[in-house]
């Protein structure tokens, strides 16, 4: 079991949305894409902001989970594979298949659907260092020791001060 993160880098919707269209603008010149295969859950909604970027109809997902518990990546499970309509592109290799996802960490989730899909070019609105040697383009690298909060995982609450016992 790794060691629970302690920092914590927050993202906002506005954050995001920002960040997935920076990727986009990344992404634009190393196309053309035929296809985005999101990886689910988190990939769905960099694919929704990425494909209306750049163009993409052809959806496809590939359904991976491995963080049953916060902070804690357990056996990875493949629920949904690539059709075989998606893997035919590019002669079967993945060459013109977009592959994207919130993040990666470990880089374990990456490596299971590289090996479905070698050819294909792998995208990532964040990178932690382990992982990022399997992506070929991501935004924003944080340190390992970082916990990434989604905005689809968060709510608003209050907010002990920095200093202890000052609040009011
Ligand atoms: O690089 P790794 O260490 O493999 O971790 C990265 C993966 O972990 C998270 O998915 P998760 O399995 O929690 O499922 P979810 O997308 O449905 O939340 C995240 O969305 C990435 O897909
Ligand atoms: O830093 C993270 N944040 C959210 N989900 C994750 N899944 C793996 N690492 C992370
Ligand atoms: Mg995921």
């Amino acid at each position: 079991m790794a060691a629970p993160s302690d920092k914590a880098f927050p993202v906002s919707w506005d954050q995001f949305h920002r960040d997935a269209r920076a990727l986009a603008w990344r992404l634009a010149g190393a196309g053309p894409f035929e296809a985005i295969v999101c990886i689910t859950r988190g990939g769905l909604v960099p694919a929704a902001i990425v494909a209306r970027e750049l163009g993409i109809r052809l959806v496809e997902t590939v359904c991976v989970a491995s963080y049953h518990d916060y902070q804690e990546q357990g056996a990875l499970q493949v629920l949904k594979d690539v059709a075989p309509s998606i893997r035919a592109i590019g002669d079967g290799s993945g060459r013109g298949v977009l592959v994207l996802d919130d993040l990666t960490d470990t880089g374990k989730t990456a490596q299971v659907v590289r090996a479905m899909l070698p050819g294909a070019h792998f995208a990532t609105v964040y990178a932690k260092p382990a992982g990022r040697p399997l992506i070929d383009t991501f935004v924003t690298e944080v340190s390992q020791d970082t916990w990434i909060y989604f905005p689809w995982d968060m709510g608003l609450s209050y907010q002990a001060p920095i200093q202890p016992g000052t609040s009011g």
